[in-house]
């Protein structure tokens, strides 16, 4: 469960996030929706301790940033690196390696099998396509195994087909409390269960139902 209550954050004097509210319930699926410079970035980067929580609370599973262990959240970023003359696997193998300090190779495959992408785990990942990079992103974030999923942009700039195998990868997962950051109707329409708007430096929490009857209403634009 994500918690923010009274969020203030600010740059200089530049308010970004004025005493915002917005809570996540486990196996709730939200969109983070606003436009470029809204302040979505300086949202995740707050729950993910990035940034210091100025004022307000933030609390991830009932607790704040200095109680927490480190795979608490996992978090896929819009941009991550990898390493271009590995493998798919050998890649998976590191991240596991640095993140949890274990190699679950079962777990490994499970989880390659699930991204489609253990028939082409040898495969040096600078051949990969981009939608095969952020499955592979996927894989590496799912491995820890954290009950909260925060993802930036997890489909920008992939094909449809590859759009619609990553929500189907996301809608299979169960148990877990997920923000995601988003520009695609479609895809919110599909896959989420509310949306998180974000203007003028707050927040206000829709059913999905509740968000696109304000679309077709032209209250709000992505
Ligand atoms: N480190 C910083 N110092 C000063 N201002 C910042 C800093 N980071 C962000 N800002 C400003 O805060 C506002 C919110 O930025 P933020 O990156 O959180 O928005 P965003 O919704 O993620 O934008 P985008 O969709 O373009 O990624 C913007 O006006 C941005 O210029």
């Amino acid at each position: 469960m994500i918690e923010i209550k009274e969020l203030t954050q600010f740059y200089g004097k530049k308010i970004v996030l004025d005493h915002v509210n917005l809570t996540i319930e486990t196996n709730e699926i939200c969109a983070l929706v606003g436009r470029n410079g809204a302040g979505k970035s300086t949202l995740i980067n707050s729950l993910l301790g990035i940034i210091p929580v100025k004022k307000g609370i933030v609390k991830i599973n009932g607790l704040k940033f200095s109680k927490r262990n480190s795979g608490d959240i996992a978090f896929l970023p819009e941009k991550f690196m990898l390493y271009p003359p590995l493998s798919g696997l050998e890649n998976m193998t590191f991240f596991a390696l640095a993140s949890l300090k274990t190699v679950d190779m079962v777990r490994i495959r499970e989880l390659l099998e699930s991204v489609s992408l253990w028939e082409d785990r040898h495969l040096a990942i600078k051949n990969y396509s981009k939608g095969m990079l952020q499955r592979l992103g996927l894989a590496i974030t799912l491995y820890q195994d954290s009950g909260i999923l925060i993802l930036d942009e997890p489909t920008s700039g992939i094909d449809p087909m590859g759009r619609k195998e990553i929500l189907q990868i996301l809608k299979s997962l169960e148990g877990k409390t997920i923000l995601l950051s988003s520009h695609h109707l479609d895809e919110i329409r599909q896959l989420c269960t509310h949306v998180a708007y974000l203007e003028d430096c707050t927040i206000q929490k829709f059913t999905v139902d509740e968000f696109l009857e304000t679309q077709r209403l032209g209250d709000n634009a992505l």
